[in-house]
């Protein structure tokens, strides 16, 4: 048999339905399903056994007076609804399942196939509790109407344990009567990860998480040691990366206050109005959006705990003044309030900017740079203690690894090197990327050099030691050539050195005649080299 789809577009008139239904039965064709457009026309699926009786049926529906148009189609509507839903369904991250009144699976996404273990074709059309255990809480969605939220189950199925949460709400139709529920899945372990992810994120951090092998940072630590145990402000300076709410975190975790709350704020990631009513909080009605009962600010919420107010350099002259007087008078008053409220709370700032220089230029209060600057650590950048570099990269790639559940991976001698060749002016932060790039590259445990060239601006540096005219006096020179995988020509080399060399000898000589004395070169050959390598 073959089968058909037909769109007939029509002008509503009296007995149209009853001529095509007329002129079906006369071309002797079998009706599958029908759909109505009301007042624009109907869609007919059927069967036949020959194609002619189609194309008879076609032309004589044509011929019917009223009758606008008679075209094939590929889907009936109701396919083409279902195929729209199914691909909203796919597009959510959680598992959707929904029964119809009877209790019976009516549709399914792929996430909630995969975390329920089944295929979607076997899914629709089951009795719910084939695919989700004995009396799950759905039914009693569909019987009761009630709607819960996050319900756990564990169930077998084919050998394993599912374990997962689902939220269900009833549906009605538009008298209240409900006609079925559907249900929202989430995956247990994916729940548990970023529960896992929320506790080591509030794990205390102490100074036992700062790696480091570097004389300046033992000092430092053993600083912010002495002052975790006092209340004072404190100002944290380094560049970007280098670990400063590493740094407040612990002296927070090690004084006294480690029971109460640590508060981190970003100062350059809200605009003025959004910091200001995050860190004193308003009362209700301050500003359209404010939320009914007003809210508390940052300095209320960390009350006997740590407020840690990262890129202060970034604040608003307004904002300088409103922080100055809570540094001052301990109280803080709401946006649109009129109280002051006292506050207790210890002030850990930090900054990449300059201050001195922004005071100069009027950018920054000088009284509230005194007032933060009561005791200020500077963490140096990690190009200037090189020493951490191998034991940070080791805790690195032990942290990445872990994080993506991956064997531990090493660094070869010669990447090793390469590592602490750079100037990482994003400090740990940029390391830290580095490495979890190439780690989530590479297919095997050990980090090369070339897998470091390949997926970072890192490459080897081939040192070249001239014993050449300049160690003469026991001088050595070294020139860096960056090599990108392969060697560079031969010819390239030459011309580094010889840059290089030349360079050297025009900064002790500073004239082409005296240069190529020493070189043993004539003046126009210096002169045509500085031109050549643009000296
Ligand atoms: N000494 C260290 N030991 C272990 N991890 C470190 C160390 N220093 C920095 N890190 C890690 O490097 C990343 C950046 O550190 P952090 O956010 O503390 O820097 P920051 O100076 O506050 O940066 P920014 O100024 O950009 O906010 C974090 O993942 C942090 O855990």
């Amino acid at each position: 048999m073959l089968q058909y789809i037909i769109q007939i577009d029509f002008v509503n008139s009296p007995g149209l339905g009853y001529e095509i239904f007329r002129i079906t039965e006369k071309n002797n064709v079998d009706k599958i399903a029908m759909e109505v457009i009301p007042e624009q026309g109907m869609i007919i699926q059927f069967q036949c056994a020959k194609e002619e009786q189609a194309q008879s049926l076609v032309a004589d529906l044509t011929e019917l007076e009223n009758i606008t148009a008679v075209t094939f189609r590929t889907q009936m509507p109701y396919q083409e609804k279902e195929i729209e839903l199914r691909t909203i369904l796919n597009s959510v991250s959680e598992g959707v399942l929904a029964i119809n009144k009877k209790g019976i699976v009516s549709h399914i996404n792929e996430v909630a196939c995969t975390i329920l273990g089944c295929k979607l074709e076997e899914a629709i059309g089951l009795p719910v509790e084939e695919l989700v255990g004995e009396s799950p809480p759905i039914l009693e969605t569909l019987h009761f109407g009630d709607a819960h939220r996050l319900k756990e189950r564990r169930i077998k199925r084919n050998g394993r344990t599912v374990q997962f949460l689902s939220s269900n709400i009833p549906i009605r139709n538009s008298r209240g009567r409900i006609i079925g529920a559907v249900s929202t899945i989430q995956d247990f372990r994916q729940v548990e990860k970023v529960i896992l992810q929320a506790n080591k994120s509030s794990r205390l951090i102490t100074f036992d998480d700062i790696i480091h092998q570097s004389q300046q940072m033992a000092r430092l630590i053993a600083s912010a040691r002495a002052v975790s145990r006092i209340s004072s402000t404190v100002l944290l300076r380094g560049e970007s990366g280098t670990g400063k709410e590493l740094f407040a975190n612990a002296i927070h975790t090690e004084g006294s206050r480690r029971n109460r709350p640590f508060i981190p704020i970003n100062c350059a990631a809200l605009t003025e109005s959004l910091l200001e009513s995050e860190l004193f909080g308003y009362e209700e009605g301050a500003f359209t959006g404010a939320v009914k009962g007003g809210k508390k600010g940052l300095f209320e919420q960390a009350n006997g705990g740590t407020l840690f107010l990262d890129e202060i350099g970034d604040i608003s002259p307004r904002l300088q003044v409103r922080l100055l007087r809570v540094l001052q008078e301990g109280t803080v008053r709401r946006v649109g309030g009129d109280k002051d409220i006292r506050v207790d709370v210890r002030v850990i700032a930090a900054t990449h900017r300059n201050l001195e220089e922004m005071i100069q230029s009027g950018n920054f209060r000088d009284d509230l740079y005194y007032r933060l600057n009561v005791i200020p650590l500077t963490i140096p950048p990690l190009r200037e203690r090189k020493a951490d570099i191998p034991l940070l990269s080791q805790h690195l790639i032990r942290k990445i690894c872990a994080e993506i559940n991956k064997p531990e991976a090493h660094l070869a001698q010669k990447s090793l090197e390469l590592l602490v060749a750079q100037e990482w002016p994003g400090n740990v932060r940029q390391l830290e990327n580095t490495l979890e790039r190439v780690i989530n590259l590479i297919d095997n445990a050990e980090i090369r050099p070339e897998h470091l060239a390949a997926w970072t601006d890192i490459t080897e540096a081939v040192t070249l030691r001239s014993t050449g005219p300049i160690s003469k006096n026991h001088q050595t020179l070294q020139v860096e050539i960056p090599i990108a995988g392969d060697w560079p020509p031969l010819k390239e080399i030459v011309a580094s050195v010889e840059k290089e060399i030349i360079t050297r000898v025009l900064k002790k000589h500073p004239s082409s005649r005296l240069a190529g004395q020493v070189l043993g070169v004539s003046n126009t050959t210096i002169l045509n080299k500085i031109k050549e390598y643009k000296i």
